[in-house]
C-alpha cells in the first residue's frame, strides 16, 4: 500500500481546513468553553488552543498562538475571546495574513464575513452574553464572503500605502 492509498498517512487537509480553533486569556475563558461545548454539539471539530483556567495570561501571547497554528493549516478559521476582545482584537490584527473581526451583535458577525472576508472572530467575555456568542459564532461559520468590490479592498489591507 501507497502512502497515497492509506488515509491514515496522508493528512486530510479539507478536515483541518474546517476546523475552528478557539483561544482566549483568562478574561474570555468561560465564553470560550461554552462556545467550545457549543460548536462541538453542533458537529465541528474544535481545537482549543487554550488557556484553560483562571490564571491571569497575556492576551497577545494567546493571539500569536492562534495566528500560528491558522498558518500552519491546524485549522481554517478563528474565534479569540479576551475581556472586552480589544486587546486580542488589535494583537491577531497585527499578522498581515489574519483578519479579526470584533463583534458584538448578529449584524457584525454576518457583514464581518459577506464585507470583510474574516477570518478570525473576536469577542469579549465581559460585554457579550453566551446566547449572543453563540449566535455571532454560528452566523460567522456559515456566512461565505461575497467577494466582488469588496474583494478589491480585502485585497487592499495586505498593500497599506501610507
Ligand atoms: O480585555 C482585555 C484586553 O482588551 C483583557 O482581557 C483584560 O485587559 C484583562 O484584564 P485583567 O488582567 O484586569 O483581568
Amino acid at each position: 500500500m501507497t502512502d497515497r492509498e492509506d488515509s491514515s498517512i496522508v493528512p486530510d487537509h479539507s478536515r483541518a481546513e474546517a476546523t475552528i480553533a478557539l483561544a482566549s486569556d483568562h478574561g474570555g475563558v468561560e465564553l470560550k468553553a461554552l462556545l467550545v461545548d457549543h460548536l462541538r454539539a453542533t458537529g465541528h471539530d474544535v481545537l482549543d488552543l487554550g488557556t484553560q483556567g483562571p490564571e491571569s495570561v497575556d492576551y497577545p501571547d494567546i493571539a500569536n498562538t492562534l495566528a500560528q497554528a491558522l498558518r500552519a493549516g491546524r485549522a481554517g478559521r478563528g474565534v479569540l475571546i479576551c475581556g472586552t476582545g480589544i486587546g486580542i482584537s488589535i494583537a491577531i490584527n497585527r499578522h498581515a495574513d489574519m483578519r479579526g473581526a470584533l463583534v458584538h451583535d448578529a449584524f457584525g458577525a454576518r457583514l464581518a464575513r459577506q464585507h470583510n472576508d474574516a477570518n478570525v472572530l473576536v469577542l469579549g467575555g465581559r460585554t457579550t452574553g453566551p446566547e449572543i456568542a453563540k449566535d455571532c459564532a454560528d452566523i460567522f461559520l456559515s456566512t461565505p464572503f461575497e467577494g466582488g468590490r469588496h474583494a478589491r479592498r480585502v485585497a487592499k489591507l495586505g498593500t497599506p500605502s501610507a
